[in-house]
């Protein structure tokens, strides 16, 4: 078995040949396998290094820390590399050159240089996430995005153990995704089975790059990528059944595709195909089958469904994914607030404008005053002590926003939050559907042996009776008991009173 993959069993610490995701700032990650160098590498004497615009970062700092962790920017040796740039600008003629050469490969040889800690720059190292790898993989399509698929695999019930089929794989976005959604372990053997993927790929460069990658995630076991177009070859693997219960179709035209997605052989349209003994459905032939298509326009859309409907799929429905992201900060309003970024210098209140406006107004009055006394002309208010002008725009204010020394400066300020201007993710619309499991003449019968019905009336009707007749005989029993004690004397009175009663004959 290959290692675990860190998308799904991270450990603690991150460790030489794993993939990890490096934050540069928010909303800028950067996918980094991480290297243990023996040697220089690339010319850096600190062995592999990343090189970012906040800082250089051999991978020997990065190695062996906490998922999460802050690393610190390094002051890299360039070693050759830097002489090699030195040389690269200078005549060819220059002899520096051949020792140059010599330089890169003794400084291969050389032991690693420790790295040391620059004065400024950080990076975050972040463990590998379905969410993460999205937003920094290599593109070589167009992905589906964080929002679309986690309702996606909710929709078509992806959990701990199913087996989910995919096509096209693209870029390997859902992928990640929808393994992690159905990883319950990975196999032990062929026969032990574990939630899967089975993932189909045309395009053959796109195909060969994405098995590489996910044999560098460690997902081989979980992922089965075949090179296919399923418009014409289906979805069997190698004449097997994947026995799927959920399907995502991002493809140009799934409407092509789904008459592969049957439980009895289909021609395109829903037509029988002609028999044969080798076919076999690529579902489960013991569950429903939820399915979900990515369809970018209305038209390709209204054939899906028409398709679906065509092919017995049932609870066919459309929705359209509008995720707004709502950003949430804290917005310091005040006339006192510097004009800065994050501060807004304009009035928190009515009360702060009227403030802001007499002290506006009195400091004209200061100014004309001042004039007044230089060119000797009667101020406003010519004993003045021009000292004892107040400086009003230094002092705080306590009206709402406003700057307090003891206040925490996270806490200051109103809490806003704002929703994006435009919705910038409308990328398909989703069509679910659900294709219910066949009912035979097998299931019938486990049906009718669990719950046998049809006979109801009968079997109520019977256990009814009975426990009417045994109620009824149990009370016969219970009064004849009873009339048994004293039948003696009644019976020989009954005799007496019958031999005393003479009979008359009235007619
Ligand atoms: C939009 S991309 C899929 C992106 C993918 N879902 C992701 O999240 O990264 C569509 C892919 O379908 C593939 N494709 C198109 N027709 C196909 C076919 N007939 N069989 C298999 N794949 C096909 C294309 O090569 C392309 O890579």
């Amino acid at each position: 078995m290959t290692k675990p993959s860190t998308f799904l069993v991270p450990g603690d610490r991150t460790s030489a040949g794993t993939l990890a995701i490096i934050s540069l700032s928010r909303d800028n990650f950067l996918p980094l396998t991480l290297e243990k160098s023996t040697g220089a590498v690339d010319g850096y004497l600190e062995g592999a290094t990343l090189n970012t615009r906040f800082g250089s970062y051999p991978h020997s700092t990065l190695l062996d820390v906490p998922w999460g962790s802050q690393v610190r920017a390094s002051n890299v040796d360039t070693g050759s590399r830097g002489k090699k740039r030195r040389r690269d600008a200078t005549d060819e003629d220059t002899p520096i050159a051949s020792q140059d050469d010599d330089d890169d490969s003794t400084a291969a040889n050389a032991p690693v240089k420790k790295a040391v800690t620059a004065p400024s720059g950080f990076i975050y190292v972040l463990r590998p996430t379905p969410e993460l790898w999205t937003t920094s993989l290599p593109h070589r399509t167009q992905v589906v995005y964080t929002p679309d698929y986690s309702y996606i695999l909710h929709r078509i019930r992806a959990r701990p153990g199913t087996r989910i089929i995919e096509a096209g794989a693209g870029s390997g976005s859902f992928t990640h995704a929808s393994v992690r959604a159905v990883y319950n372990g990975y196999p032990r053997d062929a026969d032990d089975v574990k939630g899967k993927v089975f993932s189909f790929e045309f395009n053959e460069s796109r195909y060969e790059k994405m098995q590489v990658e996910i044999g560098h995630h460690g997902l081989d076991d979980l992922v089965k990528l075949t090179h296919r177009d399923v418009y014409n070859e289906g979805f069997n693997v190698n004449g097997e059944s994947p026995n799927a219960t959920a399907v995502f179709l991002d493809l140009p035209a799934p409407w092509e595709a789904l008459h592969h997605l049957s439980r009895r052989k289909l021609q395109k349209g829903g037509e029988e195909a002609e028999e044969d003994s080798n076919w076999v459905s690529p579902l489960d032939p013991k569950q429903s089958v939820h399915i979900c298509t990515f369809s970018p326009c209305i038209e390709q859309v209204t054939r899906t469904v028409t398709e679906l409907r065509t092919l017995g799929w049932v609870d066919v429905d459309m929705v359209e994914i509008s995720n707004q992201k709502i950003n949430i900060s804290r917005e310091k309003v005040g006339v006192n607030y510097p004009t800065e970024k994050g501060y807004n210098s304009s009035p928190a209140d009515v009360l702060e404008a009227v403030t802001k406006l007499k002290s506006l107004a009195e400091r004209n009055k200061d100014t004309q005053r001042v004039q007044a006394l230089q060119t000797g002309a009667e101020g406003p208010d010519s004993e003045m002590d021009l000292d004892s002008t107040p400086n009003r725009e230094n002092q705080p204010s306590n009206s709402n926003g406003a700057i307090d020394d003891m206040e925490k400066p996270w806490m200051q300020g109103r809490l806003v939050h704002r929703p994006e201007s435009e919705l910038k993710t409308h990328t398909s619309y989703l069509v679910f559907a659900i294709l219910p499991c066949e009912w035979d003449e097998e299931a019938e019968a486990a049906a009718m042996a669990k719950w046998p019905c049809g006979n109801e009336k009968k079997t109520i009707g019977n256990l009814d009776k009975q426990a009417r007749k045994e109620e009824k005989r149990k009370m016969l029993e219970g009064k004849s008991k009873k009339q048994k004690k004293g039948s003696d004397t009644q019976t020989t009175q009954v005799v007496v009173s019958a031999v005393a009663t003479p009979t008359t004959d009235t007619a």
